[in-house]
């Protein structure tokens, strides 16, 4: 450390009030020796001692089509390999040698990943950038290829995502993403919110940074950095440490469309409207602890759009029309994303794993999955209390008889009208059961008689669903007192208006009537079962239903 420590006053580097410490768990902490005040200038450090690109750069200038980090990499591998011949040696002795990120974990610490995020994100990370090694030392001289082993060159990597600096420290008006290992200034270990700024003076060349504190740090206290806003899979991947509550800690979501037989039109929507996560993979959006993103929850209405609500959407350019579809949707699109959840946290908490006796980097396993498991878990309760709402409306809704003008009862063929309503007190309401607000098979055949006859007819009531409930809704649409009437009505008239094709209908319908209706005359009146009726069945189970459990959404 003494070396170290000359090495950079040699170079014109100062510090005062610190006290710099060797240990097992982080390789090293500085302290203050005495108060450090706001303000306060605590270090200096010349851009001289720097390791930039352009420095790697000109070590390799053969490799300029390698990136940035690789070739930084490669330069700090290279310095590690000559020893105290390297100006750098007395900066890279003091670097870890061991940094445990999981890309250096044994396969029974990596089990202990199993079902996250990160446990796919390191492998493909590690194959990346092993991929990326194999291209770049074939080009070296011979000596080199054999002397920088994979090993080597991984570490030199991840000394680079542990400790590198942007190179806009050096050069603000920098415009290329560019990074720098800064020594002394990389001494400071990780603690969010810490309030520390940094300072320039002189150019590029011959200049140098300062550490200005934000805030005290009390005599003999650890002081810190700020590493910015990062998630414990971002600290674990890229520094090999994380924390048991972080803030900023957020669990990954990517739908899938490949196997919607829509999702062509689907991700057509979401390119017309704008609905992307501005992560690197559009598609890729971070739930954080009770936050979940708007634009995930538009995304998740377009890819539980039926057909008829994608025939509809397919000419929307404007994303605020996502906030709402429409009460069908969004039942579909709260179930699918308690689904997506809850399999995610299934997956998770099925992984058995030893929590006794555990080494370190197994335990900052365990408090990234644990964040990860939390996170997941209150979303799905925030999902739920979304869903709690949803009902609580459509109950307000059916009882005072409100029903959208057009239909499908979607906002973008009612616009205005779903803002129009307005739901007070909708906290102070009990809780709402679905299929109070929902037309499920059960209510269909509340009537024993009718129930009986169904079961009369059909054997196997599930393998038939479909045509049953068919008839059960034209026997519930001859209710006078049905509590579905108005969207009996309003969606019989619209359907009538329209132009039908009911080729397909008419074997299906043919199969069952007049026979159905001389069987059982007093219940099958044969006006309230004609093929046309059955066409209005057939598009209210294709336009209305939710599946899981299968119900009509009659609002
Ligand atoms: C830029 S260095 C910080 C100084 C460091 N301790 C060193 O090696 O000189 C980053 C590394 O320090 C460790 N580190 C930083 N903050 C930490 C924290 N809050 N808890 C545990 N380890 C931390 C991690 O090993 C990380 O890879």
């Amino acid at each position: 450390m003494d070396e170290y420590l000359d090495w950079i006053a040699r170079n014109g580097g100062s510090y005062s009030k610190l006290d710099f410490r060797r240990d097992q768990e982080t390789n090293g902490t500085v302290h203050a020796t005495e108060t450090v005040y706001p303000n306060d200038t605590f270090a200096t450090v010349p851009f001289r001692v720097t390791i930039t690109e352009k420095v790697a750069r000109k070590t390799f200038a053969d490799l300029s089509d390698v990136s940035c980090r690789n070739v930084m990499a490669l330069f700090v591998a290279y310095q590690s390999l000559l020893g105290d011949q390297s100006f750098y040696a007395p900066y890279l002795n003091i670097l870890p040698k061991q940094i445990l990120t999981p890309f250096f974990w044994e396969t029974e610490d990596l089990h202990y990943l199993d079902q996250t995020n990160l446990a796919t994100a390191v492998r493909e990370r590690k194959l990346n950038i092993f991929n990326d090694y194999e291209a770049l030392v074939v080009r070296l001289s011979a000596e080199l290829r054999t002397k920088i082993t994979w090993e080597l060159f991984l570490w030199a990597y991840t000394v680079l995502t542990s400790r590198a600096f942007p190179y806009t420290l050096i050069d603000p008006t920098h415009t290329e993403p560019s990074e720098v290992l800064f020594p002394l200034v990389d001494s400071l270990n990780h603690k969010p919110n810490t309030k520390i700024t940094w300072v320039r003076s002189g150019d590029d060349q011959s200049g140098s940074l300062s550490f200005v504190s934000g805030q005290v740090f009390n005599a003999g206290e650890e002081m810190f950095n700020n590493y910015g806003p990062k998630s414990n899979e971002e600290l674990l991947l890229g520094y090999g440490f994380c924390f048991e509550v972080n803030e900023h800690d957020h669990v990954a979501l990517k739908p899938n469309f490949s196997r919607d037989p829509n999702g062509q039109v689907k991700l057509e929507i979401l390119k017309q409207c704008h609905i992307e996560s501005g992560n690197p993979d559009p598609l890729t959006y971070y739930v954080h602890r009770e936050h979940i993103p708007q634009m995930f929850l538009k995304l998740m209405r377009v890819l539980v759009m039926n057909q008829t609500e994608a025939k509809i959407y397919i000419q929307c350019k404007d994303s605020q029309q996502l906030e709402w579809v429409g009460y069908r949707n969004e039942l579909a699109m709260v179930a699918m994303t308690c689904a997506l959840l809850q399999s995610r946290l299934n997956a998770i908490r099925a992984v058995e794993l030893n929590r006794e006796t555990t080494r370190w980097v197994q335990r900052c396993a365990l408090m990234y999955r644990d964040g990860q498991e939390q996170i997941l878990a209150l979303t799905l309760i925030s999902m739920e209390n979304l869903k709690q709402t949803i009902f609580k409306k459509m109950a307000r809704d059916k009882k005072q008889e409100r029903i959208a003008p057009v239909t499908p009862f979607v906002n973008y063929l009612n616009p205005g009208y779903f803002e129009s309503l307005t739901y007070p007190d909708l906290e102070a309401e009990g809780l709402v059961m679905m299929d109070s607000v929902t037309i499920t098979l059960g209510q269909l055949l509340r009537d024993k008689k009718f129930k009986s006859t169904i079961e009369q007819l059909f054997e196997d009531i599930e393998e038939e669903e479909d045509v049953v409930w068919m008839i059960g809704l034209l026997h519930e649409r001859t209710k006078k007192n049905s509590p579905w009437k108005p969207f009996f009505e309003k969606t019989e008239k619209a359907y009538l208006q329209e132009h039908q094709n009911l080729e397909e209908l008419e074997d299906l319908h043919g199969s069952l009537f007049p026979a159905f209706s001389e069987a059982f005359p007093d219940i099958f009146a044969p006006q309230d079962y004609t093929v046309q009726l059955f066409g209005w069945a057939d598009m209210v189970m294709n336009t209305y239903t939710i599946e899981n459990p299968l119900c009509v959404v009659p609002l």
